[in-house]
């Protein structure tokens, strides 16, 4: 562990000086440069024009020898087993290491088949000999709002390269490919998270987590006894109701779909950056599904009104080498919109479904209006920002967290 942890202080320093640090791939690529930063001279929009199609490289780019492309049919039970294995043993840790994402099954086939997906787009890599996936890319196609316009772009995520091929310079080969047929769609933008710094952020915001079952927590080491506090003491600063306390609040259905999207444009129109949100976008990503997705809504009792809406997803997180627990149960904030029911009361009732749905945590970030009920309902802030990132797209200042409408996966 102590080479590890002298590993993460000396990147956690590079990351501190990232200033002077070298982004040999970053530097390459249209995206904001931290020498750019503070120029405001710079147009903001797109950084490059789009290229003629015919000028697009028509072939893959070149794999060190052992290595070939091959597209991932996420739909096939084999291709989505060996996809859910090598995320679930080699995607995204925290910094000490004791937990890993655990995405599940179900959740990887909502999360890369919305309405008017491209297969091409889900990339993996592996060994010609033995066929084995040790490394993967992913985009969607996504209507996302910048300063007032609209712009067709891709949600890249679950990058991902096997532990034993790490820093053999495999992700800017992952990236390029990946943008290349994002290019062929004739789409020239990409948005994207990541907990590293890297050229540029237009937003770098927090998690906060409220504890659900705070022995669980404690126990792990997810998080710790406060000071003067006794387990008992704790375990009662953390309880909730039995059930949900709003009138009308109930989970979302499918003849819901046209007033939920009416709810969430309206609320979305009032930040710098967020989807744009129609019918199709609203019936995949936001109805519910089991171990996947949340949501609810408060119908007033009286006019029969949708009038608020909350939503969360389910992310579980491996628990590293624990010898009573392997699964942390986590909930993300996804999209809420009050209009007549308080924020707080709203989120309220969802932190009440969360816990009678055993989860162990309930995260979220401090983006849209999140601050509003943050501390108010007992999050604590986590360790872990989140830094967002547009490609080939320059704002001219970056956004605050409450600017920002969007929510990755
Ligand atoms: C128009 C369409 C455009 C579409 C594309 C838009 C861009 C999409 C961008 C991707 C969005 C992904 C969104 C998510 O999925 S974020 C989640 C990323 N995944 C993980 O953290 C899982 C665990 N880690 C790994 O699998 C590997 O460490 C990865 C694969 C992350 C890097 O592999 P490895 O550790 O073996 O390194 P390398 O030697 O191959 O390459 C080193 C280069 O890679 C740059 N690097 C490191 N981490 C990231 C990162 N998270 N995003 C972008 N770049 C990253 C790094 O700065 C350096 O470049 P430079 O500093 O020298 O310049
Ligand atoms: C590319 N998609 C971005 C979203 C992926 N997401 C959800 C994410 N990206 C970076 C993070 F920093 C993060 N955090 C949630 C907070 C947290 O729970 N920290 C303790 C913890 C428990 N389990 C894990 C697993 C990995 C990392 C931290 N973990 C920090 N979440």
């Amino acid at each position: 562990e102590s080479d590890l942890a002298l590993d993460n202080i000396a990147q956690k320093v590079q990351e501190s000086l990232s200033l002077e640090k070298r982004h040999k791939f970053w530097e390459t690529q249209p995206v904001g440069q931290f020498k750019d930063i503070g120029d405001s001279s710079l147009p903001e929009g797109p950084i490059e024009l789009p290229t003629p199609l015919s000028e697009v490289k028509q072939v893959p780019y070149n794999l060190p020898d052992p290595y070939e492309w091959i597209t991932c049919d996420i739909n096939s039970e084999e291709m989505c087993d060996e996809v859910y294995n090598l995320l679930a043993h080699n995607y995204v840790e925290d910094d000490e290491n004791m937990f890993r994402f655990n995405y599940s099954k179900e959740f990887l086939r909502w999360a890369l088949q919305p309405h008017g997906y491209f297969r091409s787009w889900h990339i993996g890599v592996r060994v010609k000999s033995s066929k084995k996936l040790v490394a993967f890319i992913t985009g969607i196609p996504a209507r996302i709002r910048v300063c007032n316009e609209v712009v067709h772009m891709a949600e890249i995520n679950f990058l991902c390269v096997h532990k034993k091929l790490r820093t053999k310079r495999l992700a800017p080969v992952m990236i390029k490919e990946v943008t290349r047929r994002v290019h062929l769609e004739n789409m020239w933008q990409a948005a994207y998270t990541a907990g590293v710094i890297l050229p540029t952020p237009i937003a770098t915001c927090q998690y906060w987590h409220r504890s659900l079952n705070p022995k669980k927590l404690i126990d792990v080491g997810f998080s710790r006894l406060g000071a003067r506090m006794t387990m008992s003491r704790t375990i009662k600063l953390y309880k909730l109701p039995e059930s949900t306390i709003t009138p009308g609040f109930r989970k979302m259905e499918i003849h819901d779909v046209p007033a939920v999207t009416r709810l969430i444009r309206n609320y979305l129109s009032h930040f710098v950056v967020a989807p744009d949100f129609d019918e199709n976008y609203v019936e995949h990503w936001l109805l519910p599904r089991d171990n996947v997705i949340d949501s609810y809504l408060v119908e007033s009792p009286e006019t029969h009104e949708v009038t608020d809406f909350c939503s969360f997803y389910t992310l579980p997180s491996s628990i590293l080498g624990h010898q009573n627990y392997s699964t942390l149960k986590a909930a993300y904030s996804f999209y809420n919109v009050s209009t007549v029911t308080p924020l707080l009361q709203l989120m309220n009732d969802a932190l009440i479904v969360a816990k009678q749905k055993d989860y162990d945590v309930f995260n979220a970030l401090d983006v849209m209006q999140n601050e509003i009920f943050l501390r108010e309902l007992k999050f604590g802030p986590g360790d872990g920002k989140l830094h967002y990132y547009l490609y080939n797209y320059r704002i001219r200042h970056a956004l605050k967290p409450s600017e920002l409408g969007l929510v990755l996966l």
